[in-house]
This record gives C-alpha cells, structure tokens and sequence, in this order.
C-alpha cells in the first residue's frame, strides 16, 4: 500500500509553497461497521471537523425541506440518495466549519457520489480510512444501537448491506487500486480499533500538519472560489 499523500502540502521544484488545499479524510465501512465511533475519537485526538453524509441527510429530511420526503423513502429503503442533495450538504457544512482538515462518514457511496464530489469541490482524499466488519458483526451492532434511527431494523439494514456490497465496495475497491486505502480491521474492541486509527493518523501527521488561522481563512476564501467557478464550468449540481 502505497504511503499518504497530502494535498494541502504541495510545493513546486523550487521549494516555494503553490496552494494549501482542503485536507479531506474519506471514511468508508459498512453499516455498523464502527465509522462514527471512531471518527469522534479521531475528532477529539486530530483536529478534524467530522461531517457524517447520513446524519446530515437525516437532518435535512427532519427540517421540512422540499428534499425531504425522498430523503425519508431512501433512507428507509436503504438507497442512495442522489448526489447533488448530498455534495450540496457536504459542501455546505464544510463552509461553515472554518476548519480546513474533514473526516467525510460514509461517502462517497457509489461511483457516482465520487465523481460528484470531486467535480464539484476539486478534491480528492489525502486517504481513505475503510472499517472492514463482518457482516454478522454489523448486523449486530445495528440491533443494539439503540438510537432511535428509523432504518435500524433487520430488513432495512440488510438492504443496506445488499446496497454496500454493490455499489460502495466498488468505490473502496478504486481507492485501494491507486493506493490511498488504509484498511482497518474493525471487528475488535473500540479501544483496540482506535489504536490502529492512531497509527494511520500519527504516520501521517507531519504531512497534514493544521494550517495557521490566516492560512486557514485563505484557504477556504480559495475554496469557495473555486466551487462557484467548477460549478459555472461544469454544471454539475443541478440543484444549485
Ligand atoms: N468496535 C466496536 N465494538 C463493538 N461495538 C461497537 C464498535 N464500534 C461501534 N460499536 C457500536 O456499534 C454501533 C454502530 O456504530 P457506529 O454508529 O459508529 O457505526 P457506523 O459505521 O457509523 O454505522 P452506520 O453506517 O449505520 O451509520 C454503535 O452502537 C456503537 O456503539
Ligand atoms: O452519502 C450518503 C450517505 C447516506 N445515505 C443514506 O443514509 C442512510 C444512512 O447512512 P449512514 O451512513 O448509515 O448514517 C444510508 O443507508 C442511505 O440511505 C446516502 O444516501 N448517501
Ligand atoms: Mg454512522
């Protein structure tokens, strides 16, 4: 597996810095696999804003919005929801953070969230965490949660894990192919998984190093720029 390459520290042949990017964290794994858990203790340990793909569309579907009706009979039906509601949010949250360092939970889900995001934003992942599960250790952790989520159920979650295996492993598949997956073994105890998380994160340190506030500011004045002028070019969003 090939080492972490960061985005935000590229430097022309000269030595002088050219643009401090994003650095964005992909966290992949299936349903109930662990990735919330410990993208909290990521949180706590590294500096990085955590922006969950289901809790915001989960939010987006409690606010009454016009999305919010499709967003409900996706989720329940374990589906994917189109890209364009789920970039816009994504993207949204990160403009509100002032931080410049995400964990993205549970996206991109299939080839298209990717190529989506990656039109939209200009990023791509430094790496990409991927919590490997059982799928009876899922199914498990997903009966006990006990946290009032309306997919929460045996026949939704096995939905969901049909939906995994189609159209995300694909996509963890692609990143392990050009060398920015960092596989985790997720079946052992919180505490346990969390080590192996801490070594990926303190290997990688010294190259996402936290940006200064001025430096921060800039950079994400940059990226906003950058998002209003991909979308004029591409079009992608049509919801925008
Ligand atoms: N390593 C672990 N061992 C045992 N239980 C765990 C472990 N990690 C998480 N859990 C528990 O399993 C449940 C699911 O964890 P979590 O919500 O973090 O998973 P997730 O990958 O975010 O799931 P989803 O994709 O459904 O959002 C939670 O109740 C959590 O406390
Ligand atoms: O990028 C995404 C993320 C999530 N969904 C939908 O939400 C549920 C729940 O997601 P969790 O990651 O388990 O919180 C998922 O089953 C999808 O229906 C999505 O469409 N796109
Ligand atoms: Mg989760």
């Amino acid at each position: 597996m090939e080492t972490v390459v960061d985005a935000s520290t590229s430097e022309e042949a000269n030595g002088s810095a050219v643009e401090k990017k994003p650095i964005v964290v992909f966290v992949l794994g299936g349903p109930g696999s662990g990735k919330g858990t410990q993208c909290a203790y990521i949180v706590e340990h590294f500096g990085f804003s955590h922006f969950s793909a289901g809790d915001l569309l989960r939010a987006e579907m409690n606010s009454g919005s016009e999305n919010g009706l499709m967003i409900r009979s996706m989720i329940n039906e374990g589906k994917i929801v189109p890209s364009e509601v789920t970039v816009n949010l994504l993207q949204q949250a990160m403009e509100e953070s002032g931080n410049d360092k995400f964990l993205i939970d549970g996206f991109p889900r299939n080839e298209e969230n990717r190529a989506a995001f990656e039109a939209v934003t200009g990023i791509e992942p430094a790496f990409v965490l991927f919590f490997d599960c059982p799928k009876e250790e899922m199914e498990r952790r997903i009966l006990n949660r006990n946290q009032g989520r309306e997919d929460d159920n045996i026949e939704t979650a096995r939905k969901r894990f049909k939906v995994f295996l189609e159209s995300s492993l694909p996509v963890v598949e692609y990143y392990e192919s050009i060398g920015k997956l960092q596989k985790i073994d997720a079946a052992r105890p919180i505490e346990e998984v969390f080590e192996s998380v801490k070594t990926v994160f303190a290997s990688i340190n010294e190259k996402v190093k936290p940006h200064g506030r001025a430096e921060k500011k800039f950079t994400l004045l940059k990226l906003q720029l950058k998002w209003k002028m991909n979308l004029l070019r591409n079009g992608v969003c049509k919801g925008y």
